[in-house]
C-alpha cells in the first residue's frame, strides 16, 4: 500500500536558486540535487515520516546563517528555552523580509514536499489540500490571523538541549517542515543529536536519532503522518528534539512553512 499511489508522482518541480543569493554570497545552495532524488526523498518520506537532504547548503553558506544570529534586527522575537520549559539554549524567529536565503529555502523547497503533504492527508483522511503554489498556502494563513514568520535560528551550547515537540502555531498547518545544521558536528560542538519520535496508537513510543552533517536538512512530520497498517493507513504522532549538546556551539535554520498567528 502507497500513500503514493502509482510512481512518478509528475515532474520535480523547476527549482533554480543558483544565482539569487546576492546579498549572501558566497553561497553554493546544492538544491538541484535535492531535485535530482526527489522521488528517493519523497519514498524515503513515505515509509519513515523523515528523509535527510545531504548537502543541502554549502559551509559558506551555514556560516553566513549562523552570523545573522547576533545581528537582532533579523529577528521578530527572541525566545529562551529555559523560561518556557521547552529545554536550555534559544532561538529567534526571523522578521519578514527574510533574509534572501531562508526566503528562497522556503519557497523552493514547498513545491518538493506538497504532494506528499497532500497525499499524506488524503491516507489520514484530513480534507485540508495544500496549494502547489506557496505564496498560495501563505496568503490562506495570512487571512486567517496567522501572519507572523516561522522560519527560526536556534543557537545551542554545552548543556544545551531541545525539549521533544511539535511546531503548530495556528489552525493552518503545513505537515513538513525542515531543520538544516549550520555547524560541523564533531567540530563545532559534539552530542546535540537531532532526534524523532513517534507515537503509534496502544504503542510506547519510538525514538530516531537522525545523524546529519553540517549543511544536510532533515525533512520530517510536523505532527502526524500515515502508515500504513493491515486495515488502511492509522496515523502516527511525531515529535521532534534535540539531545544535549556535551560541549561548542550548535547552530540549526528551521524552515517551517505555516505562519503564526
Ligand atoms: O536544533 C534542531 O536541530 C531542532 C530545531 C527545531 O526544533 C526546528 O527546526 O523546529
Ligand atoms: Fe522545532
Amino acid at each position: 500500500m502507497s500513500v503514493f499511489g502509482e510512481s512518478g508522482h509528475g515532474k520535480p518541480p523547476k527549482l533554480a536558486l543558483h544565482n539569487s543569493w546576492a546579498t549572501m554570497t558566497p553561497t553554493a545552495i546544492s538544491i538541484s540535487s535535492a531535485a535530482r532524488d526527489w522521488a528517493l526523498l519523497t519514498d524515503e518520506l513515505q515509509l519513515h515520516g523523515r528523509a535527510v537532504l545531504p548537502q543541502l547548503l554549502s559551509p559558506d553558506a551555514c556560516l553566513a546563517i549562523s552570523r545573522l544570529y547576533p545581528q537582532a534586527d533579523n529577528f521578530r522575537s527572541r525566545v529562551v528555552m529555559a523560561r518556557h520549559g521547552f529545554g536550555r539554549g534559544e532561538y529567534q524567529y526571523f522578521n519578514y523580509p527574510l533574509p534572501a536565503l531562508v526566503q528562497q529555502l522556503r519557497s523552493a523547497l514547498y513545491p518538493l514536499l506538497v504532494d506528499v503533504a497532500n497525499r499524506w492527508n488524503e491516507a489520514m483522511g484530513v480534507a485540508v489540500r495544500y496549494p502547489l503554489e506557496y505564496a498560495v498556502f501563505l496568503a490562506r494563513c495570512h487571512a486567517a490571523g496567522q501572519t507572523r514568520p516561522t522560519p527560526l535560528l536556534l543557537q545551542y551550547a554545552g548543556g544545551d538541549y531541545n525539549c521533544l515537540h511539535q511546531d503548530l502555531y495556528g489552525e493552518h498547518v503545513f505537515p513538513l517542515q525542515v531543520t538544516i545544521v549550520l555547524s560541523r558536528p564533531g567540530e563545532d560542538f559534539s552530542g546535540g543529536e537531532f532526534v524523532l519520535t513517534e507515537q503509534r496508537p496502544r504503542m510506547q513510543s519510538r525514538a530516531t536519532v537522525v545523524p546529519l552533517a553540517q549543511g544536510d536538512a532533515v525533512v520530517f512530520a510536523v505532527q502526524h503522518r500515515p502508515v500504513a497498517g493491515s486495515r488502511g493507513f492509522y496515523r502516527v504522532n511525531m515529535r521532534h528534539g534535540v539531545s544535549e549538546v556535551r560541549a561548542g556551539q550548535r547552530h540549526t535554520l528551521g524552515i517551517i512553512f505555516h505562519d503564526a498567528q
